[in-house]
């Protein structure tokens, strides 16, 4: 009978066991057992007492006792005892486990009463794994005996029971002149046994008819042929008909038995080392899910949580017990409706998994987003036993992606737009103005002095001054208008409804003012002004990028009408501006192409009209454009931060010249201009000092004029500039006083040299009494504070007259003397000696 695996209707023993069970009791004889065996042609006989089987006899154990002569033993010492059984109700598998857990060959099978009804050997077992396959596969050859063993026909039967016992072989082939004649079987020995024949010769007795097969058929073959003639033996032969082994009808089974036997083994130990594996991987889960940085919910088939993991916990704020045996939507959030479900059960159900976004409630109230994989689990059966949901937290990611989107599009600072957003918004406007046919305006704003406010207060307080700008300005726009920062302290503008030209200067002058007001930051009040420059679409460019330009051109021509302005663009003005970009190219090469050259401009005594100083001029001579006046270039190349390189060349130049004119005999006092940017430096002082000891000249012959600017921008920097100069002999002039930042103070707390009355107050000296009171307090002032003073711009001799009335100490003027080259002011200088 095979079989094939069912849980529900397992194989029982006693479908397949030998119920023809012939049995004796303890006292029988062996000469009694080896006739019942000779009669019934059986392998063997259960021992029993009392109807319960105590051992096993079987036609081996007989032989073996012939074969030595013992024949009258008692049974109780012949018997394998005790005996292995199984009850007729166990299944064949656990039969099976028995057989090889004990190692044993037989069971005897035995009823519930304990009584013993059949036996079942390992060959049954075998059977009844329905061994077909396995026999078509191989042939007899393989597992034939090739070299039985013979025994010669003149030898008796007792001789070769004793071969058989020894070699513990199931037969011996008879041979008579070295040519096989027959076979002498376990089963012959039994029967010669029985009958008493064991002095008789083989060759006389033993004339079964030897029945051979071919080597290469198969064993399925073999066991027919068996079948056929109902014997236990067979010869094989070769293809040329010699024999060649014997084979045996159990050799055929046990072939097949160890086989099954080691599958079995390996089966068992299979089974092993998957249930020690199991218990390993589910001890390993248990620690997964327990230190899982994500949280595991597992719910039986009704939904309802019989486990989370401490992430869980952590994630929702629920307690495992507070949530055991409760149904996972007690953290809906409310937030998806009835489909979202619906489709997600359906999902489940069909697919066995579910995954996506989803907002849940924490134990707090607080709604979260988080990523939820669900999974359902089936039994052996395929029916839903449990779900896994596992589910991370996704509010970190989101405020990332959000960050990430924010940082895309919006300035950190300001959180305004940024470049790439006001890119985006311009296009949009400018699509839908051209489509119905509307002006739009782009602004640029730049914060006045804003350099300046960072190097004054800090670059934290420079933040929050641009944040509060940003802020300003976005107050004061429509809806519907941008503002953004690209950077620095610009910001830039889309209007959209300017179609009105005074709406949009009233809103200008609105923002100027709105900027302008005081900004209180850490108890400082700051005062901030902007300069604003405005392109329209479509009079002055029609794509964004010009629009912008256009923009920016025109806040440099606020920026030159003073700050704190605004302008239009103009394609005259922008003219103007490309000119001062083409002058500040050209002027990064001036210096190479040594274009720069110093005229030196007298200083009269007014008391001797003598002059030993004068000051250096700088020119600019352009090679296309000719000359161009300092008061052109000198703010351009502060602008394009080149005037520290061209005002290290004025300092070298004049020294240079002084030390010339020295060696000529002239001892000439030259003053040189340096502008604020130059003491933002913080080491013009220095440079000073070491270009003058290059020359070796002593201090005096040199002087440093500075503006009023200075004090405003840098007043540190300006201070202790001065400081050092004068300490080292370098006289300290402040230049075109009046005009700029007049605060008395300075000349209060700067150690100065000398005064220069700006030219504007000079002009009307004749005319105009206010003027005239200005400059002799001025001069007055000045000597009070122990400071020589020079009236600038002199054109004429009336000025001269009322300033030598007013006891000023120096004039310079066109009526002097102009700037001049050095050769030319040399000859002016001896000249004026004579
Ligand atoms: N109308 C009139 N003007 C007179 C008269 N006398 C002299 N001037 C002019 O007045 C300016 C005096 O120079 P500043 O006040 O220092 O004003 C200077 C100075 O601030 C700046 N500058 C000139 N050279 C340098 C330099 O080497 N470095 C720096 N940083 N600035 C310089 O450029 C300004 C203009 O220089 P310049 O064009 O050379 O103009 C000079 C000079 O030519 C007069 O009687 N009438």
């Amino acid at each position: 009978m095979s079989r094939t695996p069912d849980r529900n209707n397992p194989l029982l023993v006693r479908h397949i066991a030998q119920t023809n069970l012939i049995t004796c009791t303890p006292d029988a004889t062996a000469e009694s057992l080896i006739r019942l065996m000779a009669d019934q042609q059986i392998g063997c006989i259960v021992v029993c007492d009392n109807r319960l089987p105590v051992g096993i006899v079987t036609r081996r154990d007989l032989i073996s006792l012939w074969a030595d002569q013992h024949e009258n033993a008692p049974i109780t010492e012949l018997m394998s005892a005790p005996v292995s059984s199984v009850s007729e109700w166990e299944s064949v598998d656990e039969a099976e486990h028995r057989l090889i857990a004990e190692g044993v060959r037989h069971l005897v099978v035995t009823k519930a009463s304990g009584e013993a009804c059949g036996i079942l050997s390992e060959t049954d077992v075998v059977n009844s794994h329905g061994i077909e396959h396995d026999l078509f596969l191989r042939s007899v050859e393989e597992i034939a005996d090739h070299a039985p063993l013979t025994v010669d026909g003149n030898s008796t039967v007792l001789s070769a029971l004793q071969k058989l016992k020894a070699s513990d072989s199931s037969a011996l082939l008879i041979t008579q002149h070295n040519e096989v004649c027959g076979i002498f079987t376990e089963r012959d020995a039994v029967t010669l046994i029985s009958q008493n024949m064991q002095d008789h010769n083989l060759s006389d007795l033993c004339n079964n008819p030897l029945v051979t097969i071919e080597q290469n058929l198969s064993l399925y073959k073999a066991r027919k042929v068996f079948h056929q003639h109902q014997f236990q033996h067979l010869a094989i032969t070769n293809h040329e008909g010699k024999i060649t082994g014997l084979i045996s009808y159990s050799d055929i089974l046990q072939s097949v038995e160890s086989d099954c036997v080691y599958h079995l083994r390996e089966l068992l130990n299979e089974q092993d080392r998957a249930l020690e594996q199991s218990q390993h991987s589910l001890k390993l889960a248990d620690k997964v899910i327990e230190a899982s940085m994500e949280a595991i919910v597992i719910c039986d088939k009704n939904s309802l949580i019989l486990r989370v993991n401490p992430s869980f916990t952590e994630i929702t704020g629920y307690t495992s017990e507070e949530v055991l045996g409760k149904n996972p939507s007690i953290l809906s959030s409310g937030r998806h409706n009835e489909r979202f479900y619906t489709e997600m059960w359906l999902n489940l159900a069909e697919q066995g998994f579910w995954q996506g976004e989803i907002w849940n409630r924490r134990r707090d109230g607080s709604v979260y987003p988080e990523w939820l994989s669900i999974t359902s689990i089936r039994d052996d059966s395929g029916n839903i036993s449990q779900y896994a949901a596992i589910f991370t937290d996704l509010t970190e990611i989101k405020k990332s992606e959000a960050r990430i989107k924010r940082l895309a599009y919006f300035d950190e600072l300001t959180r305004l737009p940024n470049r790439k957003l006001f890119n985006d918004r311009l296009q949009l406007s400018l699509g839908y103005a051209k489509e119905h046919q509307h002006r739009i305006a782009v602004a640029y704003i730049d914060v006045d002095f804003f350099q300046q406010i960072n190097d004054l207060y800090g670059h934290e307080t420079g933040d929050k001054v641009l944040k509060e700008v940003g802020r300003r300005i976005e107050h004061e726009l429509d809806n519907g208008d941008t503002v953004a920062r690209f950077g620095g302290d610009e910001f830039n503008l889309i209007l959209t409804d300017v179609d009105n030209t005074p709406h949009i200067s009233e809103f200008l002058n609105r923002l100027l003012n709105t900027v302008n007001q005081p900004i209180l930051i850490d108890d400082k009040e700051l005062k901030v002004t902007i300069s604003i420059g405005v392109s329209f679409y479509p009079t002055d460019a029609d794509n964004a990028e010009s629009l912008l330009k256009c923009a920016d051109s025109a806040v440099h021509l606020a920026k030159d009408f003073g700050r704190n302005s605004f302008r239009f663009f103009s394609s005259e003005q922008h003219q103007q501006i490309q000119s001062r970009y083409q002058m500040g190219s050209d002027l990064q090469a001036a210096l190479d192409n040594g274009e720069f050259q110093l005229y030196y401009q007298p200083k009269v005594c007014l008391q001797t009209g003598r002059s030993d100083s004068c000051e250096a001029l700088l020119r600019w001579l352009h090679p296309q454009l000719g000359f161009i006046s300092p008061v052109e270039f000198i703010p351009l190349a502060e602008d394009l931060g080149l005037i520290n390189r061209i005002g290290d060349f004025v300092i070298a130049e004049a020294c240079r010249q002084i030390a010339a004119w020295r060696k000529q005999g002239a001892e000439i006092n030259v003053a040189v201009n340096v502008s604020a940017k130059q003491f933002q430096q913080g080491d013009i002082a220095e440079r000073i000092l070491a270009t003058l000891q290059q020359q070796s000249l002593p201090a005096h012959l040199l002087s440093v004029e500075l503006t009023e600017s200075c004090f405003l921008y840098c007043p540190e920097e300006t201070k202790r500039a001065i400081n050092t100069l004068r300490s080292q002999g370098i006289q300290v002039a402040i230049d075109d006083f009046g005009t700029g930042y007049s605060s008395l103070s300075y000349i209060r707390t700067m150690e100065l040299d000398t005064l220069k009355i700006d030219r504007s107050f000079l002009v009307n000296l004749g005319d105009s009494e206010v003027d005239r009171a200005i400059v002799t307090s001025i001069i007055e002032m000045s000597h009070i504070l122990g400071l020589k003073v020079v009236a600038e711009g002199i054109e004429h001799q009336s000025q001269m007259n009322i300033l030598k009335q007013m006891s000023c100490d120096q004039l310079q003027g066109f009526l002097l003397a102009r700037p001049m080259p050095a050769d030319a002011f040399i000859n002016w200088h001896q000249h004026q000696k004579a």
